[in-house]
């Protein structure tokens, strides 16, 4: 079954002192299996999509259904990791109910033998790694991923653009993923959806000629997104 979101008519807007500002008006979105990347905008409303999905913000309007298990996972653009605790024990710290194998979760992520290893002991990359498996650690069917490797060096976020393909693969979840990188987005979507003006204004399936992933992006839908994303407001 098609796990992942099912948004339809969701609306949000903020008070800002004596203003109400509209960021989501009748956002419409039904997730299809793999990874939908979301682009747009600075201040678009791509982080608050996220936590409306994750259920940490409440919306004005409009109904999100997460199908499947029903249960997600989050990572953030920075770790997030207690320091004093071991990787195996930050992993555990996302199980919800019962014991997930954080060895396992930790060999999934590539940390096979850091299992006792402390934050500081890890590098940048790893210590997203420990994320991920944290993030996983509920068997979740969707996991939500905020911008996760926007402060990494270019060598460590491939590696972890890599390990997230692999993750995906071997679990079958969904990933809605929010970055401000197109070749990012080329990269790992399936799927790439552009907000703007407060819901989505493109929505393009990313077809592979050689049916394998490539670092070379596609010109000419980078060109179509791009254009998207920076035409002007109506
Ligand atoms: N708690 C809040 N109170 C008031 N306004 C908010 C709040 N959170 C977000 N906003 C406003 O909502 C709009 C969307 O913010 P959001 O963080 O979702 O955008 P974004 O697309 O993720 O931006 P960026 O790409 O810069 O990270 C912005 O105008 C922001 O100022």
């Amino acid at each position: 079954m098609t796990a992942g979101a099912e948004i339809s008519g969701l609306h949000k807007s903020y008070r800002l002192n004596d203003r109400t500002v509209p960021v989501l008006v009748g956002l419409d979105l039904v997730q299809r299996d793999g990874i939908t990347v979301v682009v747009g905008p600075s201040g678009c409303g791509k982080t608050t999509l996220l936590r409306l999905v994750a259920g940490m913000e409440r919306a004005d309007a409009g109904v999100v259904r997460v199908r499947g298990t029903g249960r997600i996972g989050m990572v953030f653009q920075e770790p997030r990791l207690m320091p004093w605790l071991t990787a195996a024990q930050n992993v555990a710290l996302g199980q919800r109910r019962g014991r997930c194998d954080t060895t396992a979760l930790l060999a999934l992520t590539g940390l096979a033998g850091f299992e006792d290893a402390l934050p500081h002991q890890l590098s940048g990359g790893m210590q997203h790694r420990v994320a991920l498996a944290r993030a996983l650690a509920n068997g979740p069917s969707l996991i939500l991923m905020d911008e996760p490797f926007a402060a990494l060096d270019e060598q460590t976020r491939e590696g972890m653009q890599d390990h997230l393909l692999e993750v995906q693969r071997t679990t079958g979840m969904n990933v809605l993923f929010v970055t401000h990188s197109l070749d990012e987005a080329l990269y790992l979507g399936d799927r790439i959806v552009v907000l703007r003006g407060g819901r989505i204004a493109a929505d393009h399936t990313v077809t592979r000629s050689s049916g394998r992933r490539t670092r070379e992006p596609d010109d000419a839908l980078a060109r179509v997104i791009r254009t998207t994303t920076q035409r002007e407001e109506p």
